[in-house]
């Protein structure tokens, strides 16, 4: 653990420096643009609700002056007058304000239909959607497993031993994204912000997988905030949740003499437990859970070469299996046991 920088991912805040820049944000053009498409999300929508400016500012109680000029793509409200004139037209306020396209008719009318489900229903329609239509109907894995987790959950330390135990390459996100992009991580950070590092991110996986057909991958612990890239992610590997209870993380990472991320303050536990409960349900998507909590490595290796035995990997695989390796891996003994 080298990089010291407050700028990781990890850490990372939307400022208002270069991502702020490139993302469009401030007093700029991309501003404006925004305006004039909010105003007119908001003239459109009372039109379709038959509604007059002057009822609309009844209802939302908000003055006919200040909706014209948001509706002129002038008015810059505060977000709870915008919360109320989405509320007059019996609108949820991030309908109004989402840049998206808005859904069409068939992705409106499956919200409606999900949204009307209870709660068992709901889980087993997410279940029916996932194998026909999500990341792993794609099928494809070939001999991959890529380790999620949060940091200091052994993801690199595993991965290492893991891929060695498997005679596959160990393949680290971080060296990779900085390899392809040609710069540091940092650097990613200071010209691009987040939005770049998330591209980078994306790309590099992209040509990991289609260069590996089997590997062992340890990503960033953020990766799975990034939609795309986590949907590429389980449609082209076997993942696993490497856990660990937060005091352990806390406690492994500054052994690694990182006090950059949660030392010292605190507030340091508490960001941790706010980190895991954030990305809890995320890192749940994955295909196994590992917990290291109270173990050793080489117990947790143990836990983990059984999970890749599970998942084909390591005896007979699956997929793109290369079945001469496989047939070595299995004589050498490294599947068995
Ligand atoms: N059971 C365990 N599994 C993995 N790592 C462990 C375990 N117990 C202690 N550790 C230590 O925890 C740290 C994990 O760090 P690292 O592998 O860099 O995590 P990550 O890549 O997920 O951030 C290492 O210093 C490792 O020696
Ligand atoms: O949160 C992230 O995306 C990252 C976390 C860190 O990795 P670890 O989780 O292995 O510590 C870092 O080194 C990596 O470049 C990006
Ligand atoms: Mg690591």
């Amino acid at each position: 653990m080298t990089e010291r920088s407050a700028k990781r991912p990890d850490h990372a805040s939307a400022g208002d420096g270069p991502a702020a820049a490139a993302t469009g944000l401030g007093d700029g053009p991309g501003d404006v643009a925004y305006l004039a498409a909010l105003g007119h999300r908001v003239r459109s929508t009372r039109a379709a609700r038959g509604m007059t400016r002057r009822m609309l500012a009844r209802d939302s109680d908000v003055s006919e002056r200040y909706l014209a000029k948001l509706e002129g793509g002038e008015g810059n409200l505060s977000i709870s007058l915008l919360r109320r004139v989405a509320a007059a037209m019996d609108l949820p306020l991030a309908d109004l304000v989402d840049e998206r396209a808005p859904p069409n008719a068939e992705l409106r009318a499956l919200q409606d239909l999900l949204a009307r489900l209870p709660a068992p229903d709901l889980a087993e329609a997410r279940r029916l959607l996932q194998e026909r239509f999500g990341p792993r109907a794609s099928g494809d894995r070939g001999r991959r497993i890529a380790l999620i987790g949060l940091r200091g959950a052994g993801k690199t330390t595993l991965g290492r031993l893991l891929a060695h135990a498997l005679e596959v390459p160990f393949l680290e996100m971080r060296p990779a994204i900085e390899q392809s992009a040609g710069l540091t991580v940092d650097e990613i950070f200071n010209l691009g912000g987040q939005s770049m590092y998330r591209r980078l991110e994306r790309e590099a996986l992209a040509d990991l997988v289609a260069r590996h057909p089997a590997a062992v991958i340890a990503t960033g612990g953020s990766l799975v905030t990034e939609p795309a890239t986590f949907d590429l992610l389980r449609a082209r590997c076997v993942t696993v949740w490497v856990q660990a209870a937060p005091e352990e993380h806390m406690q492994r990472v500054l052994a690694q003499g990182d006090v950059r991320p949660m030392a010292g303050n605190r507030a340091a536990m508490q960001d941790l437990r706010q980190i895991l409960a954030a990305r809890g349900a995320l890192y749940a998507l994955a295909d196994a859970v590992l917990d290291t909590s109270g173990q050793t490595i080489a117990e947790s290796l143990a836990g983990l070469e059984a999970i890749a035995r599970r998942a084909g990997l390591a005896a007979a695989g699956e997929g793109e299996v290369d079945r001469g390796r496989t047939r070595d891996l299995t004589a050498d003994g490294v599947a068995a046991g």
